[in-house]
């Protein structure tokens, strides 16, 4: 049975034979190209208000490192921008490569950043996630790209610290009392279009909110990132690293800018 990754024999190419959304007209990542962007000056500014306490867990699913929150109520949201009404937090994971050098989904003027953080939310007029899914304003994904400097992001530190329990494909670990906007960088200005999850089932849902400033993390704060392994436990030891989709075709999409 085909169980999606992102290997040569099931990875981003192989996708579509088993998820056709895979081969859509809307799909996530692209590449954002400044002279194509078009500023628009109606653009609100967003506001993330999160409840630290909303935050459960942090589990390793053999695909990335994923905190998990509360979203059984309009407890973290996410509101503004590009977006009507309040977005529910459910869960913000990674995509990083095996290098410093790429990583990220998104590429900007030709730049490949060493990592992108994923904050998901999903729009509760819809019911519930599963629902939220099937419509063009059911989710909206907040992006930032991590860039590899001499500073380490001290804010990290809370998410890298747990990667020693979470080792392995399966493992979960308590992770509560963080309010993920921390994370953010000091500029509000951001890109935004409609687009896809950029894994199977590849659903064209997402409005992309990607924040233009990315955030510092240093060389060491990656490699620990990349420690994170694939496989369970008592398995071949295979590293997660590049779990990254190639940017898709943009089939034109005009990406707006809330910056001039
Ligand atoms: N990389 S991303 O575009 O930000 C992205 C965001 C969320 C998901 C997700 O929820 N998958 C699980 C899932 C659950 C239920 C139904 C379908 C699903 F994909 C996948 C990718
Ligand atoms: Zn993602």
């Amino acid at each position: 049975q085909f169980v999606w990754g992102y290997e040569s024999d099931n990875g981003p190419e192989h996708w579509h034979e088993n998820y056709p959304m895979a081969k859509g007209d809307k799909q996530s990542p692209i590449e954002i190209n400044s002279k194509d962007v078009q500023h628009d000056s109606s653009l609100a500014p967003w506001h993330a208000s999160y409840d630290p306490g909303a935050a459960k867990t942090i589990l390793n699913n053999g695909r990335t490192c994923r905190v998990v929150f509360d979203d059984s109520f309009d407890r973290s949201v996410l509101r503004g921008g590009p977006l009507t009404g309040a977005y529910r937090l459910r869960q913000l994971h990674l995509h990083w490569g095996s290098s410093d050098d790429h990583g990220s989904e998104h590429v900007i003027d030709g730049v490949k950043y060493a990592a992108e953080l994923h904050m998901v939310h999903w729009n509760p007029k819809h019911g519930n996630f599963a629902r939220a899914l099937k419509q063009p304003d059911g989710v909206a994904v907040v992006g930032i790209f991590l860039k590899v400097g001499k500073t380490p992001k001290p804010e990290m530190k809370r998410i890298l610290e747990e990667i020693d329990n979470i080792k392995t494909k399966g493992k979960e670990a308590p992770f509560q009392h963080f309010d993920p906007s921390i994370l953010f960088p000091k500029s509000r200005d951001y890109w935004t279009y409609n687009g896809s999850f950029t894994t199977p089932p590849c659903e064209e849902c997402i409005t992309w909110i990607l924040l233009r400033e990315p955030i510092e993390v240093s060389s060491d704060q990656m490699a620990k990132l990349r420690s994170l392994s694939k496989n369970g436990e008592n398995e071949p030891v295979n590293p997660l690293v590049d779990n990254w989709r190639p940017p898709q075709p943009v089939k034109g999409r005009i990406v707006k800018a809330s910056f001039k």
